[in-house]
């Protein structure tokens, strides 16, 4: 009996927004923006179809994150697949700080269990937690990827964790992203390798007190967005970002640099399309509630 099940197979997979200021690694928030991906086993070879965000600069071959992450799933499910056909639509603004190659691996980890029968029992979200965290390196886009919603996560030598806060259902964001993107790789190259305890201890109040003030606190989102380990470092390569975070912040606004940045998030418990004229020229402007649901399977 063939190990695959029936396909194609469809998952979606929504974005994330990684720190939220203060939570730097730890912190990251799913949004309602979503890839779409298709999956299918095949007799033979690999064919990549891709549409929409990258669809003209991505590889269609093995080199593909999302076949890079099924390969991974299936290895770890010990299966190959003879041949594989993928059909991604592509809605996440990639190199951005919006999770777009978290929401690659996730789905792809997410299709490939799929496509394998009994593969959501033998590859349960613990397991692909920590496939995508090692694939991705840090888990704050990876988790709320998987889980959807508000996720405080970790890693460590030996564990992978992440745990779902609440949200008050009055929060959403504005996203505003740039034309030009900045890869994360570079961004981590721009941080310190210490600050001082004062730096941390700050940092940290900021970080518990966002817990409180996305469940309900709503009235410390802005002082709970205040970050002190990375925004300012990275600025040389977004001076633009920071400096309408810096325009946002100063008219008491909750706006911080979206993972590794370029885009500028605002959390907002009050009507979001008020910020939409905040946006500069040349750069979109999402309004994006979050989501709930996390990487799912459609059922046709
Ligand atoms: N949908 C996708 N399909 C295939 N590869 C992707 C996809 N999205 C992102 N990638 C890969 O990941 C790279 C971007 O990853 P990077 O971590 O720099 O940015 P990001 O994930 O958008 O931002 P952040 O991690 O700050 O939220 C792209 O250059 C591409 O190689
Ligand atoms: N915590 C990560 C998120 C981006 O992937 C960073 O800021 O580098």
């Amino acid at each position: 009996m063939s190990p695959f099940a029936p396909g194609p197979v469809t998952v979606e997979v929504p974005a994330t927004s990684a720190n939220l200021g203060p939570g730097f690694d730890c912190l990251g928030l799913a949004l309602d923006l979503h890839d779409t991906l298709v999956g299918e086993v095949v007799d033979s070879g690999l064919v990549v179809e891709l549409e929409g965000e990258g669809a003209d600069r991505l590889p269609r071959d093995e080199r593909h994150l999302v076949v890079r992450a099924m390969r991974r799933a299936f290895e770890a499910l010990s299966v190959e697949p003879p041949g594989l056909v993928l059909r991604a639509v592509n809605r996440i603004p990639q190199s951005r700080g919006l999770g777009s190659s978290s929401a690659a691996i996730v789905g792809g980890l997410a299709l490939a269990r799929a496509l394998v029968v009994d593969g959501a029992e033998a590859l349960d979200d613990a397991a692909v937690l920590r496939l995508a965290t090692a694939l991705e390196g840090h888990p704050d886009n990876v988790a709320p990827a998987l889980h959807g919603g508000f996720v405080v996560c970790g890693h460590d030598g030996a564990d992978t964790w992440a745990v779902n806060a609440p949200v008050a259902p009055d929060v959403s964001a504005v996203a505003f992203v740039p034309p030009d993107g900045v890869s994360t790789e570079m961004a981590r190259g721009l941080l310190p390798a210490e600050v001082p305890h004062a730096v941390a201890a700050a940092n940290t109040g900021r970080a518990a007190l966002l817990v409180a003030a996305l469940g309900g606190a709503t009235d410390q989102l802005f002082r709970a967005t205040e970050d002190f380990l990375h925004q300012e470092f990275r600025a040389p390569a977004m001076p633009e970002s920071l400096a309408l975070v810096h325009s946002l912040r100063s008219d008491g606004l909750a706006a911080l640099v979206s993972g590794a940045g370029p885009t500028v998030l605002v959390l907002t418990d009050g009507d979001p399309e008020a910020l939409l004229g905040r946006c500069p020229d040349g750069w979109v402007a999402h309004r994006l509630a979050v989501d709930h649901a996390g990487v799912r399977t459609v059922v046709s």
